[in-house]
């Protein structure tokens, strides 16, 4: 398997879903089936904060998850945990700053997919150096989803990367909704990623449908 080229990279990160069970209040496949079937291009499993599982429950909610994508199709990717992402063969894996070497992760995982989080024009270009195929790039916005958030910079950072040369497939996250993700796309970010945004919708599939719409409407624009 080679490593996954920039434009198929790009079009899946238009509309990425992040989840893990604490995000949900209804069981966790029917809301991911709901975001499929609304139009995600990517999904990251994300069990992480007060309540999360742990062990072999984690291990089976991620598989039960793994499958739903692989029957339609959807990348599977795991937050923090390469082993778990080794074990269950997963997509791809994303690690933040604080979740060890990126150079070691690229040479434990292959050609599988490898996102990075980077805060600032430095943890990008480092990113870019140890191989990653993407970087996530926020918080944008200010969000709930992630309790150590660091603080919110703005569509800006995004437009100052790309001024600097980051020509990665580069996804924004953090306090993204439908209403915003115009001057994200504007700014230069190839896709948007949402936890609430779609785990918390009353409709999980129509939040997801009005994200990829959004995303399409001002890539044509852009
Ligand atoms: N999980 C993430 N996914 C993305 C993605 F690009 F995929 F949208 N970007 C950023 C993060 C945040 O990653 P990290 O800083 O390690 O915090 P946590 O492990 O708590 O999520
Ligand atoms: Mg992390």
């Amino acid at each position: 398997m080679a490593r996954i080229a920039s434009e198929a990279m790009r079009e899946q990160l238009e509309v990425y879903f992040i989840m893990g069970s604490v995000n949900c209040a209804k069981p966790p496949a029917e809301i991911l089936a709901e975001a499929i079937a609304g139009g995600i291009t990517l999904f990251q499993f994300r069990e992480k904060g007060s309540g999360a599982l742990v062990g072999e429950q984690k291990y089976e909610l991620a598989k039960q998850l793994q499958h739903i994508c692989q029957e339609h199709g959807i990348p599977f990717i795991v937050n923090d945990d390469v082993e778990l992402a080794l074990a269950l063969d997963a997509d791809g894996v994303h690690i933040g700053q604080e979740d060890g070497d990126a150079r070691i992760v690229r040479e434990k995982i292959g050609d599988k997919i490898l996102g990075v989080s980077a805060h600032n024009l430095q943890e990008a270009l480092a990113a870019v150096a140890a191989g990653a195929d993407y970087i996530g790039v926020g918080p944008i916005y200010p969000t709930k989803s992630k309790e150590d958030a660091k603080k919110a910079q703005g569509p800006g950072i995004i437009r100052l990367l790309r001024r600097h040369g980051i020509a990665i497939p580069l996804v924004a996250i953090g306090g993204i909704t439908a209403g915003n993700v115009g001057e994200v796309i504007a700014a230069g970010a190839d896709g948007v990623s949402v936890i609430s945004a779609i785990a918390s919708a009353p409709s999980p599939a129509v939040a997801a449908r009005q994200l990829a719409q959004a995303v399409h409407l001002s890539k044509k624009g852009a």
